[in-house]
């Protein structure tokens, strides 16, 4: 039996590991593993290159295999099927106040101050002429109409859902304009789909109040539902069942009577399942894995084909969806072959499932791998409403898992007061929208901290180079230098005076220096480079390349380059077909380059936890690493594309500061590395600008790339670490029973 198999993982999937050369699992994967195979969910902050991806990877590939077994042997009970599912509104997909009646044909809500909202578990696609009639049962406040899966249940208030309210007002992405006129307890709307034309219009007791909304020829593809939202309010609904109590206008028929190819099943809702037989649904997958990068997904996908190779009947389905590559191909895929695991990036993953392309109804596993980068780019609203697709409780009966991981989730704890009022309430922002995703999607997590903080991993030997144009003045002499990045094109900038600019200008040649410097001091013949911008990326390549392209082949990475490059170039890095990998954050996160000894941080980022996730490229999987970043003692002006900056910098010359409407900036390295210090709670070692790193240091017999000699393992020493914390905890114990006893002594004396 492999140790793999001892925390739960199966002998198949053991076996492969196995053949990975892997011989115990991590301290994550220890911790990990055994809590997602219970069923529960999981957050997991762990150091970089500690194995994360595996201990989320491993036991979900176990359960939907065996999920997958159970179907085809007919043991699963219950899946949802769309032609048995009633038609009637949600019990799920409603807001928390909004009460549904048994039968589900009435809703009310008796909350004062806040909308509560729900839609019908069945909607129609394609084409046709729909009506549902909605009665008005009590005085209160409410909004009819139609809404897509992806519309908020505030119906009206985002541009997929279209609503009619009481006070005489359509709304639709939050724009509330006069139509028809105002209504009331105990008139009856009759919503109104026109999938033909595009067209959604409202009766009100029988009048035509005309066009309410015209659908763009995209929305006109989504599938549309029934919906309503309610502020202390109740209102009945007839999709069909009886008769209307107005006569439809021509061509429109009761939505419950649409054909079956038209109709769907609402996939937020979970309830629409039956009793019926077990079906495995081709674009309906168990997993869906979101990473914040192209690079990182397809790793990912890798990692899952590496771990599933050894189970068969069945053969669990992959799919990778991203970015760049083409769309009609996935959706190929997931019609014709299907996916029972989905690893995507976030933009790729919303396109297929507003298409109608994939669905959620059958998933069980939401996993945000570098979630709080995924916050951080963005996209909270999109993983919420993904969430809120999802089915809580599966057709099996299980309920939905959410892992949530990162070697940086301790990023958001506001430990620094002394930031200024705008920083501080970006900050507060992001850890509210993180406590949110926490206590909103998750289900009483775990959380499996190895650390309590961000740390670095000892495999990592990361020291500063401060970069000084004030005490080193070669740059003045310098005959060839780094391309730089043109920001001071238009300032006087000349040796011998020395304003911010020139000593700006200064540090940029005198990086392109050090950089080789660091190349060729540590004979360094495979390094990751991070530059701050794409241009540095470009100019870094280029002086490569000028200098010698051989002794500094290299490539970039970065979002200027096209898919096909960008795959290209990582997989010629990985290959060690060239030495130098120059690249910006795109890559910061997650990539694993085997034995990766070098990196270099050209400029440190702003973004204090990227600088753990950039430096943890190296020293990953008990390897040693070293990470070297130049720091400029002095301002450097920098470019800053906003969202204001229309090309967002491509033929960008707006060399003014942010605040002169310009798009730079003066980057203050020297407090970003303090406060990366500080978020890390270690004095990052100084060297001098020879780039020696002191060999006694780190006991001279490190060999970056390679394990230490002699080292055990990480996970016996997590045994060894852990030995005195038992003991004083079961000394406490003990200590705690013997007084309890004492006392129940003295008070029997007493008595
Ligand atoms: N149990 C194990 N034994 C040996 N090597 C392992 C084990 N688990 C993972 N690895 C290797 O360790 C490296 C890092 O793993 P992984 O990429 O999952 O790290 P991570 O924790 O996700 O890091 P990051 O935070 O940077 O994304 C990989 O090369 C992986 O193959």
């Amino acid at each position: 039996m492999t140790a793999f198999e001892e925390f739960g993982v199966l002998p198949e999937i053991g076996k492969a590991i196995d053949e990975m050369e892997w011989t115990l699992p991590t301290d994550i994967q220890a911790e990990g593993i055994p809590l997602v195979l219970g069923g529960g969910d999981v957050l997991m902050a762990a150091e970089t290159g500690s194995g994360k991806t595996a201990a989320f990877c491993l036991p979900i590939i176990q359960i939907v295999w065996e999920t997958l077994k159970d179907i085809q042997s007919g043991k699963t009970s219950k899946v949802s099927t769309s032609s048995s599912t009633p038609w009637t509104m949600s019990m799920i997909d409603r807001g928390s106040a909004l009460a549904v009646a048994p039968g589900g044909l009435r809703v009310q809500s008796r909350e004062h101050r806040e909308w509560h909202g729900g839609r019908c578990t069945r909607g129609v696609q394609g084409s046709g002429k729909y009506a549902f009639e909605a009665t008005v049962t009590d005085e209160g406040l409410c909004r009819v109409g139609w809404s897509t899966l992806q519309a908020n249940l505030d119906l009206g208030t985002c541009k997929n859902g279209y609503g009619f309210g009481g006070t005489g007002k359509k709304s639709n992405s939050k724009q509330f304009n006069d139509y028809g006129e105002p209504f009331g307890k105990s008139d009856v709307i009759t919503c109104l789909l026109n999938l033909d034309n595009g067209e959604i219009k409202f009766l009100k007791n029988g009048s035509d109040l005309g066009t309410a909304f015209s659908l763009s020829k995209q929305a006109q593809n989504c599938a549309f539902f029934p919906a309503v939202v309610l502020k202390n309010a109740e209102m009945a609904f007839n999709f069909g069942a009886e008769p209307f109590k107005f006569p439809l206008p021509q061509g429109y028929v009761p939505i419950k009577s649409a054909p079956s190819e038209k109709a769907v099943v609402n996939s937020n809702s979970g309830d629409g399942g039956g009793e019926s037989t077990v079906k495995i649904i081709n674009n309906a997958p168990q997993a869906i894995i979101i990473e914040p990068s192209r690079e990182l997904a397809e790793q990912t996908s890798n990692q899952i084909k590496n771990f599933k190779k050894y189970l068969e009947s069945p053969s669990i389905r992959d799919l990778l969806v991203i970015g760049g590559v083409n769309v009609k191909e996935q959706i190929s895929t997931l019609q014709n072959v299907g996916a029972d695991i989905i690893v995507g990036t976030p933009g790729r993953l919303e396109d297929l499932i507003q298409g109608g392309y994939l669905v959620l109804s059958n998933c069980r596993f939401f996993v945000l791998d570098e979630a709080d980068g995924l916050l951080k780019q963005g996209y909270t609203e999109l993983i919420e409403r993904l969430h809120r697709q999802m089915p809580k409780i599966t057709a099996d009966g299980r309920r939905l898992q959410m892992i949530v991981c990162s070697a940086t989730l301790h990023a958001f704890e506001v430990k620094k007061m002394a930031v200024s009022e705008e920083n501080l309430s970006k900050l507060k922002k992001k850890l509210i929208a993180y406590l949110a995703c926490e206590e909103k999607l998750m289900h009483f997590p775990t959380w499996v901290d190895l650390k309590g903080e961000d740390a670095v991993p000892e495999t990592v030997h990361h020291v500063v180079a401060m970069v000084d144009p004030q005490k080193d003045r070669s740059w003045q002499n310098l005959h060839k230098h780094i391309m730089t990045d043109g920001v001071h094109a238009q300032d006087d900038v000349r040796p011998g005076n020395n304003s911010p600019e020139t000593l700006s200008e200064a540090v940029k040649m005198l990086k392109g220096e050090y950089c080789v410097r660091a190349i060729d001091q540590h004979k360094m013949d495979r390094a990751i480079i991070f530059c701050r911008t794409k241009v540095d990326c470009d100019n870094l390549e280029k002086y490569f390349k000028q200098i010698d392209k051989n002794k500094y082949s290299c490539v970039c990475l970065h979002g200027d380059r096209k898919p096909h490059e960008r795959k290209g170039n990582l997989e010629a890095f990985k290959k060690a077909s060239v030495k130098f990998l120059i690249c910006t954050d795109v890559a910061a996160r997650g990539l694993d380059i085997t034995g990766l000894p070098f990196m270099i941080n050209v400029t440190l980022p702003d973004e204090k936890s990227n600088y753990v996730h950039r430096i943890g490229r190296v020293g990953r999987a008990e390897r040693m690493g070293l990470a070297i970043s130049l720091v400029s003692s002095v301002p450097e002006k920098v470019w800053y594309h906003g969202e204001w900056c229309k090309s967002r910098g491509r033929n960008c010359w707006n060399t003014n500061l942010v605040e002169q409407k310009g798009c730079c900036i003066w980057y203050n390295e020297p407090q970003y590395l303090a406060d990366i210090e500080e978020h890390l709670n270690v004095t990052i070692q100084q060297v001098e600008p020879d780039l020696k790193v002191p060999s006694d240091e780190f006991d001279g017999k490190v060999v970056y790339g390679q394990k230490r000699k002699l080292q055990t393992s990480i996970y016996e020493n997590h045994t060894a670490q852990m030995a005195p914390i038992v003991k004083s905890l079961s000394k406490l114990e003990s200590d705690a029973q013997l007084l309890y006893l004492k006392r129940y002594l003295c008070k029997l004396a007493k008595a």
